[in-house]
């Protein structure tokens, strides 16, 4: 059987980098699991890689067709924000493993969904003061920057990632992003790991 391989970490740790460069990897070969949000697109993003971008029209679409599989509200400075996961029936865990990103309370829907053997989390961790820098640095290219998003999102996130609730996920395994080279190559081995022992 397959395995979805869930990429997640705190605003700012990578997590969309790394995913990035995975997909590209000619050896590790993953279908890909995306999400969903309400959120507007930033500039460099696009549709389907990232994330699916759509109105709330279509999340309410999925929710009556009972193919919300998890879903969160942030009421953000700029209005709410829903993120989800559909079954839009782009998985078939019995051809391929695949790749998602998304946050520890979607991750913990997730394994009641597909099953806690078909998923295996890849935690990414970046120290706070680098973290910032590279939040704040990747918001001044924006053309319109969120500062106050970001903020927000930070303090969030000490929350939503504290070591209570990374323990209560059962997330052991950590991967640091202080190299983006050496991290990368250090979840690919533990990926190419785990698809050898499914
Ligand atoms: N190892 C690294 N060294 C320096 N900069 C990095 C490294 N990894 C990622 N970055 C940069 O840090 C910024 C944040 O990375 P990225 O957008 O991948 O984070 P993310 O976890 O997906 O954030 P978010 O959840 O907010 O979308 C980007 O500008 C990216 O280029």
């Amino acid at each position: 059987m397959g395995k979805i391989f869930y990429i997640m970490g705190k605003s700012s740790s990578g997590k969309d980098t790394i995913y990035r460069k995975l997909q590209e990897s000619e050896n590790l070969k993953l279908g890909r699991l995306v999400l969903y949000t309400t959120r507007p697109i930033r500039d460099g993003e696009k549709e389907g890689q990232e994330y699916h971008f759509v109105d709330e029209a279509k999340y309410f679409e999925f929710d009556k067709a009972e193919k919300v599989i998890e879903a969160r509200t942030y009421q953000t400075v700029y209005g709410p924000w829903t993120y989800f996961t559909a079954d839009d029936g782009s998985v078939d865990l019995s051809k391929t493993s695949y790749l998602a990103i998304g946050t520890l309370e979607s991750y913990q829907n997730l394994k009641a969904y597909y099953g806690v053997a078909s998923l295996c989390p890849i935690y990414v961790e970046v120290e706070d003061g680098e973290r910032l820098k590279r939040a704040i640095a990747r918001e001044e290219t924006q053309k319109e920057p969120h500062y106050e998003e970001l903020c927000r999102r930070f303090l969030a996130d000490a929350e939503d990632f504290s070591e209570e609730k990374l323990e209560q996920a059962g997330i052991e395994k950590r991967f640091f992003n202080k190299s983006l080279e050496t991290c990368l190559s250090e979840i690919t081995a533990y990926i190419k790991k785990r698809l050898i022992e499914s």
